[in-house]
């Protein structure tokens, strides 16, 4: 009989363009292509269908992460591997779903505030900073940087390959993957 698959979520935080999709989305190809069955809840698709009409004040943000949280646990309980991509700004609200769903390694997208100003991917910081946008997270709004992380990526002296490698290295020493066969 197959050994069933151990759930767990991986949790990645940090500043809006620090990373935080990109290495998602390599990791979901590393996995699936170890056979993991796996979901993704992303910021931007969680804000237009599961939190929809959520916004960014204080309130907002930490029912926005209890919600993605009480799916993640829902899925990790019943075997699956979670991605979950959002800034999660706020260190209490990330601290009391690692409680929550227990199986869970949690991912510091860590790049200076300049360098993801300079990326704008979505032209936000541009926006932020002329005031078109308030309370944008590291320009008029606050991050708590995770304290203790399980892992911690700095994507701006590493590449998305070697973020990627540290993370399976961890859910491989925490047990959550069987390590790759060496052929
Ligand atoms: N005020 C403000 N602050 C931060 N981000 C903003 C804001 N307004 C819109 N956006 C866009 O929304 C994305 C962040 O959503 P999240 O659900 O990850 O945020 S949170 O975890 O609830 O704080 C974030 O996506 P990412 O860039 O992928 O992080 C932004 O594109
Ligand atoms: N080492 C790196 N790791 C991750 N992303 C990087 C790296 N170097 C450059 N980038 C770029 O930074 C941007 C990060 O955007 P994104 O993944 O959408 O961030 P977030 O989801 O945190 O908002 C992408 O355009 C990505 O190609």
């Amino acid at each position: 009989m197959a050994t069933a698959q151990r759930g767990v979520t991986i949790w990645f935080t940090g500043l809006s363009g620090s990373g935080k999709s990109t290495i998602a989305r390599a990791l979901e190809a590393e996995l699936r292509q170890r056979g993991c069955q796996l979901e993704v809840l992303d910021g931007d698709i969680v804000r237009t269908n599961l939190t929809k009409g959520l916004g960014f004040s204080k309130e907002d943000r930490d029912e926005n992460i209890r919600r993605i949280g009480f799916v993640a646990h829902l899925l990790t309980r019943n075997g699956v591997v979670v991605l979950v991509s959002a800034i999660s700004p706020y260190r209490e609200a990330r601290d009391t779903v690692r409680d929550r769903i227990g199986d869970f390694v949690e991912v510091f997208v860590d790049a200076p505030l300049n360098i993801c100003e300079d990326r704008d991917v979505k032209g936000l910081y541009k926006k932020a900073r002329a005031g078109e946008i308030k309370q944008f997270t590291g320009i008029d709004d606050p991050y708590e940087a995770p304290l203790n992380p399980e892992v911690h990526c700095h994507t701006d002296q590493q590449s998305v390959e070697e973020s990627v490698a540290q993370v399976i290295d961890k859910l491989e020493a925490m047990g959550y993957l069987a390590a790759a066969a060496v052929v």
